[in-house]
């Protein structure tokens, strides 16, 4: 077995492997990147923009001659001039397909009646300010600027900003900016990583505050929004991608194996691949098939890194088994390719997403579904839930009471204030039954 092979290892109803034990619990933050991100952020809440601008230079790729964070509309038109037309088709067709099933997931303002003839109800606002931040460090993410701003446009949010790293020569992937301008971004900056999550949170004098700021990243992306939480809204932990796939023998090996390797690929090492499967003679063919899948692939390098410490090929007993492993290390991606699989995708309850099906690869849901990609990751997905168009919304309570509403439910307000000490509270419910 080479270094690079993933580890078949069995997962028994007694004891449990160590070793999956550790792939579940291993966390995707990088060392150190915690006390960097707190450095960095303090920095930036400071002294604002020239922060902002010394961090791109050191961490991004931006170049010293950089000086203007914000893109320019020439630099945008560059871009789509620069753009083929086979990319603007197919940029064209996810995002309609991205707002569809945007607009299919708008929440309706309701009401329902009060016991006394008044009425209580829920109402929907967009935001006013969201940031989105595109990841560029190991690969041009142009979807992720569909899954994010797409969703914010459905909710009629009028101010779209995007932050992401600018290049060595200072500029941004016109791919990027294409699918960005395309999900009606207001405003963009070439700014990435932890000072680009900093600028949205805290604002500076070239990126104005944002209320909420979502979107993917590596570590240190992570670690930064972790950090700003409260200062700022947040969506998830949407970190390193993961995949789990959860296979019979009636799977294809190929098929599994290109599955776990398309997650692999996304470069900062942290990502995790793992298949679970009733079938030992499935797991040993996969374990081929990554091998000589990942020598045709661009990426080896990356790839290998991932296959060396973030997959396993774990074989279960049963495929209880298997799916009570799969909802303990709630994946980010989590494939059902089994016979009943629609039966047995019913029973996984920690996923960002479920692909059930031999016809459904993970990479549908990451360029062309419908649904977010932006994803919780890390165990997230136990408590987490993916980007819809309601993170882009603020939901209101609204309550209307008559008279005799208030009559009703003065006694609970009573109680309640006497309990509490807090007897303004229960006046202010009788001092308008008194008069
Ligand atoms: N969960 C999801 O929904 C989802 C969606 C898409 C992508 N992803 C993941 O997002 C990640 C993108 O990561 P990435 O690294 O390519 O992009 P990134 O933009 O998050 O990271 C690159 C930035 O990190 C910063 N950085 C790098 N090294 C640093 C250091 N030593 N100190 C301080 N800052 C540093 C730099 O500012 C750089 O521009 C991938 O792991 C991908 O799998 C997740
Ligand atoms: N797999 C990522 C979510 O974890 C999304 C993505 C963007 N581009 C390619 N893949
Ligand atoms: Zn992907």
């Amino acid at each position: 077995m080479k270094k690079t092979d993933a580890p078949i290892l069995k997962y028994s109803a007694k004891g449990r492997s160590r070793k999956i034990e550790d792939f579940l619990l291993r966390p995707p933050v990088e060392k150190g990147a915690d006390q960097i991100a707190r450095q960095v952020l303090e920095d930036i809440r400071e002294n604002g923009d020239s922060a902002v601008l010394k961090y791109a230079r050191q961490f991004d790729r931006a170049p010293q001659k950089m000086v203007r964070l914000r893109v320019s509309d020439t630099e945008m038109a560059e871009a789509k001039k620069a753009v083929d037309a086979d990319f603007k088709k197919a940029a064209k067709e996810a995002h309609k397909r991205i707002a569809q099933f945007a607009v299919a997931g708008l929440r309706e303002d309701w009401r329902m009646p009060s016991p006394q003839g008044g009425w209580l109800g829920e109402k929907f606002v967009p935001l006013d300010r969201v940031g989105a931040y595109i990841p560029g460090g190991a690969a041009p993410l142009a979807s992720t600027a569909l899954m994010t701003l797409t969703l914010a446009q459905v909710a009629g949010v009028p101010e779209l900003v995007a932050c992401t790293p600018a290049d060595s020569v200072g500029k941004v992937n016109p791919y990027i900016l294409y699918a960005l301008d395309l999900a009606g971004a207001t405003e963009i900056y070439k700014v990435g990583g932890i000072q680009a999550i900093g600028a949205m949170a805290y604002g500076t004098k070239t990126i104005g505050k944002v209320q909420k700021i979502v979107g993917p990243g590596g570590p240190y992306v992570t670690a930064a929004k972790r950090l700003v939480y409260g200062d700022v809204a947040l969506d998830m932990v949407a970190g390193p991608s993961e995949i789990a796939v959860l296979a019979d023998d009636s799977a294809d090996p190929a098929h599994v194996a290109a599955d776990l390797l398309s997650q692999a690929e996304h470069g900062t090492g942290s990502e995790k691949s793992l298949l679970v499967t009733t079938s030992e003679k499935l797991a040993k063919a996969v374990r081929i098939e990554l091998a000589e899948q990942t020598k045709t692939l661009a990426r080896k390098e990356p790839v290998a890194k991932v296959l060396e410490r973030g997959c396993i090929l774990a074989v279960v007993p049963d495929m209880e088994k298997g799916i009570e492993l799969c909802n303990r290390f709630a994946p980010e991606h989590m494939e059902v390719i089994t016979k009943r699989a629609e039966s047995v995708a019913k029973q996984i309850t920690c996923a960002g997403a479920i692909f059930i099906g031999p016809w459904t690869p993970e990479s549908v849901g990451d360029f062309a579904a419908g649904p977010s990609h932006v994803l919780p990751t890390g165990g997230t997905a136990a408590f987490f839930s993916g980007l819809t168009v309601e993170d882009f919304r603020r939901r209101v309570s609204l309550i209307h009471f008559k008279k005799n509403d208030l009559k009703e439910t003065a006694s609970v307000v009573e109680a309640f204030g006497r309990v509490e000490t807090l007897d303004a509270h229960a006046r202010s419910a009788t001092i308008r039954l008194k008069r």
